[in-house]
């Protein structure tokens, strides 16, 4: 195939529906290659707008509004960065003929944890947590009951760990119930899952178009409170379980379908590996591969999307360590010593243009040749002395 690259932006078209972080990144990829780039948000100034050649900002969850920007702008492909927005719109933009990254229904499906789970559970026979789905307190004490304790309890739509709880006992589950309603997502219906205790979690960057599949280097990552502070790649495992990592991950993509590249969440445990979820776009745990591969998750997704080569050169070990506010402010900002900026670091500062107490806001990406331990540990020391303003 040739890629006609367009030598002017405004032939190629790529809308995001959603502009964090993540967006940012991926903005700055196609721009590279000439595309014309549409940042929608629900909030002005968010991250990928402050580089995308237009932004517009209106309510994600409403179908018309969503509809209506799409139709003005037809662009060649929309990429949907966040999960919180109309899937209505979606299915209804596809059948007008226009091209979602990967496509609506995997959109759909991997935006409601009941859909994913009973699609690779049941559908496709993967290993998983066991899981009930309840809707009423009564309902969530007998699944924990049947489940038995430690447990894990989570809206059915909800991302970065809103609305997440661990109940280790029978005590604990009005403060879980309590806890998903505050959710920003569907917290009418929940899943309890059975609390894997696993080794460690990986996030497997998974790359497809219609010619090929292509895997990263596993990313190991640590989670508080549901939502990500620390990354690392590659994570060292088995060959039987990276093996095993990346079969269930074929097979989740395949399923899925599509152009683009997803992160496929595992918990592993000995050689036993348990899908967990998956993101049908960059993930957070991959902002890693802006410091260890030629192409980054970001640079990958949009040539998945544009049908192109997905090769790259894995330059060593990385890690990533998230910058969360310490507080709210309409004029936030942190100070970062010199020292932060060295030939093994990057410092990306995303420009949201409001904390709030836990928001992330900005990222250390550390490098180091051989050891992803050591690469973790920088990253830590940069993190840590990272001081509100
Ligand atoms: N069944 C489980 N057993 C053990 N730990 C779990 C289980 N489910 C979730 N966790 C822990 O909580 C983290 C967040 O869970 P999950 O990925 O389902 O939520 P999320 O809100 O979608 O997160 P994100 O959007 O950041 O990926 C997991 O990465 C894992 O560390
Ligand atoms: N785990 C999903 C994830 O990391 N998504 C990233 O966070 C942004 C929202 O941030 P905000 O909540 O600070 O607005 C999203 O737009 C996306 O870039
Ligand atoms: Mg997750």
């Amino acid at each position: 195939m040739i890629f006609t690259a367009p030598l002017k932006s405004d032939s190629i078209k790529m809308m995001l529906l959603g502009s964090g972080e993540l967006g940012k990144e991926v903005v700055i990829e196609a721009q590279r290659l000439g595309i014309e780039t549409i940042a929608v948000d629900s909030y002005n100034n968010a991250p990928a707008q402050l580089v995308a050649n237009k932004a517009y900002t209106i309510n994600m969850k409403n179908k018309d509004e969503v509809l209506d920007v799409i139709r003005r702008e037809k662009p060649d492909y929309i990429l949907p960065e966040v999960e919180a927005l109309s899937i209505e719109a979606l299915f209804e933009a596809e059948k007008e003929g226009f091209n979602v990254i990967p496509n609506a229904d995997a959109v759909n499906k991997t935006m409601n944890r009941k859909n994913i789970r009973e699609f690779a559970a049941v559908d496709l026979g993967i290993p998983t947590s066991k899981y009930e789905f309840v809707t009423t307190l009564d309902g969530l004490k007998n699944a924990a009951n049947n489940i038995g304790f430690p447990c894990v309890i989570k809206p059915v739509m909800s991302s970065s760990g809103h609305g997440q709880s661990i109940a280790k006992s029978a005590d604990d589950l009005e403060k879980s119930w309590e806890i998903a309603k505050e959710a920003r997502g569907d917290a009418s219906e929940l899943i309890v899952e059975e609390f894997i205790t696993f080794d460690y979690e990986i996030t497997l960057l998974t790359a497809r178009n219609e010619k090929e599949t292509v895997f990263c280097e596993p990313i190991g990552h640590i989670q508080e409170d549901g939502d990500y502070i620390f990354s690392w790649q590659p994570m060292n495992m088995s060959e039987l379980a990276k093996k095993r990592s990346q079969d269930l991950a074929k097979k989740i993509t395949d399923g899925l379908g599509g152009r683009g590249i997803f992160g496929v969440e595992l918990f592993i445990k000995g050689d036993e590996v348990y899908f967990s979820e998956v993101s049908p776009r960059p993930h957070d745990t991959g902002m890693v591969t802006m410091i260890t591969q030629s192409a980054s998750e970001f640079a990958l997704h949009v040539r998945a999307v544009l049908g192109l080569p997905l090769d790259y050169i894995d330059y060593g070990a990385g890690a990533s360590a998230a910058y969360k506010a310490k507080g709210d402010s309409f004029n936030p900002k942190v100070d970062i010593f010199d020292s932060s900026f060295t030939k093994e670091s990057i410092i990306r500062v995303f420009g949201k243009p409001q904390s709030h107490e836990g928001r992330r806001m900005a990222v250390a990406l550390t490098f180091d040749k051989d050891s992803s331990d050591k690469a973790l540990q920088k990253s830590k020391e940069i993190i840590g002395n990272f001081h509100d303003n």
